[in-house]
């Protein structure tokens, strides 16, 4: 049998797409291995798919100035020597990784042990982890064609995102009972990020009196970001994190308010799921989910709006323009043609097996 070791973590987003890969490589008969951190959100996350789970130490790369950077790279080379020897103890014939700090030290411990590589870029530009990998890995997938100039020449190849296929089964009746919603009233579900957003969630709550009026609201806001004065509201329900419901709470929404991390908007496309983003502002990252939100919204898929210049009344016509034209949005998505980027990526996987 085949074995592969998948990795990936810091945020849900560098984990669910490898999850999407999961029951694919159990059919092609590869043997799976996960590495992440020790208690990241990668391992609470992959603990549901009975896929053997190894920690190591794991340390943020940063660009600025902390203290932490002053004991970070001692725990990044420790990752180092616990993948060396996961690498000899595992012995796996390809490392696939989704990226995120964690992945570093795998992804060299693989190239030491001549080991294939690949790794997988969501953004349309290259994160600092994936950046530090491009040298060791044989292929690197990417989500955008934008991101190929940014890629070594004969490495790129341009993949799509892997999309858990669940999600496409979701049952809109087990959504509005989980919410406890009735069948009457339109939905909109929020997501900020796997994390949760403030900003996006403060929006929401200040307009929710209004937007109550004339829509249910289902709120995923992230850990430690519930408000608990809104918990018995009728029609709004608060959740920091959802699993296995998420396809429902998709089957059973109208409108979809998020941030526009790559992975998020690739499966509101799948979906065909009218949205309104609010991309992470440049002050705050490198301004890869502007990118994302001006592609969409230049292909008909979603209306956006900044995070700086937000207000209540604009966030409320916004979504009730997308909601009343959901018709044109659905229109323009179902004509966008999305890679069928699991087969393309276990094919891939395949060729260097
Ligand atoms: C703040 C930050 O740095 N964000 C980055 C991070 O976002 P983040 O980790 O939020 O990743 P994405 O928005 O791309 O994906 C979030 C994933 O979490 C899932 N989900 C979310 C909420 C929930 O309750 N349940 C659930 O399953 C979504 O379905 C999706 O699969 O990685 C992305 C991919 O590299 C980047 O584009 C984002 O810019």
């Amino acid at each position: 049998m085949k074995q592969i070791i998948l990795t990936g973590g810091g945020t849900a987003g560098h984990v669910t797409p490898n999850i999407a890969l999961i029951p694919k490589l159990k059919e092609a008969g590869y043997e799976i291995n996960y590495i992440g951190s020790y208690d990241g959100i990668e391992k609470k996350l992959i603990s549901d798919f009975h896929v053997p789970y190894f920690g190591i130490s794991s340390g943020k790369l940063r660009r600025y100035f902390d203290i932490k950077n002053f004991t970070d790279p001692f725990k990044v080379l420790k990752g180092c020597r616990e993948a060396i020897r996961l690498m000899n103890k595992l012995k796996p014939d390809i490392v696939f990784s989704k990226g995120g700090f964690v992945s570093v030290p795998v992804v060299y411990a693989a190239q030491r042990r001549k080991i294939p590589v690949i790794i997988h870029e969501s953004d349309m530009t290259p994160g600092l982890a994936n950046k530090l990998s491009l040298p060791f890995a044989n292929k690197v997938c990417c989500n955008f064609p934008e991101t190929i100039p940014y890629l070594p020449s004969g490495k790129a190849v341009l993949t799509g995102s892997p999309i858990r296929q669940e999600l496409l089964l979701g049952n809109r009746l087990s959504g509005l009972k989980f919410c406890n919603f009735t069948a009457n009233k339109p939905v909109i579900m929020v997501i900020g990020g796997s994390m949760g957003a403030v900003a996006v969630n403060n929006a929401i709550r200040d307009a929710l009196s209004k937007l109550l009026e004339n829509y249910q609201i289902v709120h995923l806001c992230g850990k430690g970001k519930q408000d608990s004065s809104l918990n018995h509201i009728t029609g709004y329900i608060q959740f920091e994190y959802v699993k296995e419901e998420l396809k429902d709470l998709f089957a059973m929404t109208d409108v979809v308010v998020s941030r526009a991390g790559a992975n998020a908007i690739c499966e509101l496309l799948a979906l065909k799921k009218p949205n309104v983003l609010i991309p992470l502002s440049a002050a705050a990252s490198r301004g890869d989910q502007i990118l994302n939100a001006k592609s969409f919204q230049k292909q008909g898929f979603s209306a956006v709006l900044e995070e700086e210049s937000l207000d209540t009344m604009q966030l409320i016509d916004t979504i009730n323009e997308v909601y009343t034209n959901k018709a044109t949005y659905i229109n323009a998505m179902s004509n966008s043609k999305q890679a069928d980027s699991i087969d393309i990526i276990i094919n891939l996987i395949k060729s260097l097996t």
